[in-house]
């Protein structure tokens, strides 16, 4: 049967072996299938331990987890066939991709390999329709050898890799930081596309808001371990249109109707993202403006 939820968590509390404090305090989410969501919170407020646990990279002790209605960290998880799948089909899918910090790190980026052997020897032939939509969208030559690219270029061959076996769910740990803002754009469109037009979900945690304005449907604020805000941006959210608008000294705050109004604010990113787009000759539409 196909769960009703992407992800489901209850009562969530998680606490390192050698810390004092729990790390994720008393979580409950509900996320449906065909979303975005987006993870906001300080440095060490439990972000990144929250999408390992969702990704089954720690055991869940206390509360419960469901992703695509099974335990992220059964091994049942890994070969899971759902109903609307047929068993060809699910070695076609995996349920959870997790790209984060650590995934960033992988020795291979840093090999003399070429781009093109790098992509086939994890499936591109495989997965080729997709492949190359993500190499496009990348902007990535396959001729590219590995050892002799930018930090950015190295992370656009990465993410083509993370992203080239269709997931389920995508927890993205803040791995966009070194992307161009063309690179990025395209990147966040292609994954709205993908949960528009397929049984996805996506969970977003970062610190980088330029370009998100329409992206995400749920917004979480995390503290302390806990989540102290989840808002419905469809339903809870408005954009101002003055400049640094303020109230109580907040360039967010709450109107009579109950809504988050976001004040505009003065960014380079417009600019930045007129001038690479014009390097470029890239169609307003795959970057969602
Ligand atoms: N391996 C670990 N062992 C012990 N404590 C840890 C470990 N990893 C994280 N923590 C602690 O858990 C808390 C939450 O850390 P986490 O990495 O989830 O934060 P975060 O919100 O992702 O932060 P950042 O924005 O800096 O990535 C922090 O207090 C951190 O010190």
């Amino acid at each position: 049967m196909v769960s009703q939820f992407a992800i489901e968590v209850r009562n969530l509390t998680y606490k390192f072996k050698e810390s004092s404090d729990p790390s994720v305090v008393d979580i409950n989410l509900q996320i449906p299938w065909n979303t975005r969501s987006l993870v906001v919170g300080a440095n060490g407020a439990g972000k990144s331990t929250l999408l390992k646990l969702l990704s089954g990279k720690h055991l869940c002790l206390d509360g419960k987890i469901l992703v695509n209605g099974l335990d992220p960290f059964s091994p049942l998880s890994m070969n899971q066939v759902d109903d609307d799948e047929s068993v060809e089909d699910s070695t076609n899918y995996q349920t959870t991709t997790y790209l984060g910090t650590e995934w960033c790190h992988m020795s291979i980026i840093n090999r003399d390999i070429g781009v093109l052997e790098l992509l086939k020897s994890i499936g591109f032939d495989h997965f080729r329709e997709r492949g190359e939509r993500l190499v496009r969208i990348l902007d990535i030559d396959v001729r590219w050898r590995m050892h002799r690219l930018s930090d950015g270029q190295k992370r656009r061959v990465q993410l083509a890799m993370g992203l080239l076996k269709p997931w389920r769910v995508l927890l993205l740990d803040e791995v966009t930081v070194d992307l161009d803002v063309i690179a990025r754009a395209r990147l966040l469109e292609f994954l709205k596309w993908e949960t528009e037009t397929r049984r996805c979900s996506v969970v977003y945690a970062t610190h980088i808001f330029d370009g998100l304005a329409k992206w995400p449907n749920q917004v979480y604020h995390m503290k302390s371990g806990k989540i102290v805000d989840n808002l419905d941006y469809q339903k809870d959210v408005e954009f101002s249109e003055v400049v640094n608008a303020k109230v109580n000294g907040q360039v967010a705050f709450e109107n009579d109707n109950n809504k988050v109004v976001i004040s505009k604010v003065n960014s380079l990113h417009p600019l930045a993202l007129e001038w690479l787009k014009r390097d470029n000759q890239i169609p307003d539409k795959e970057i969602g403006i």
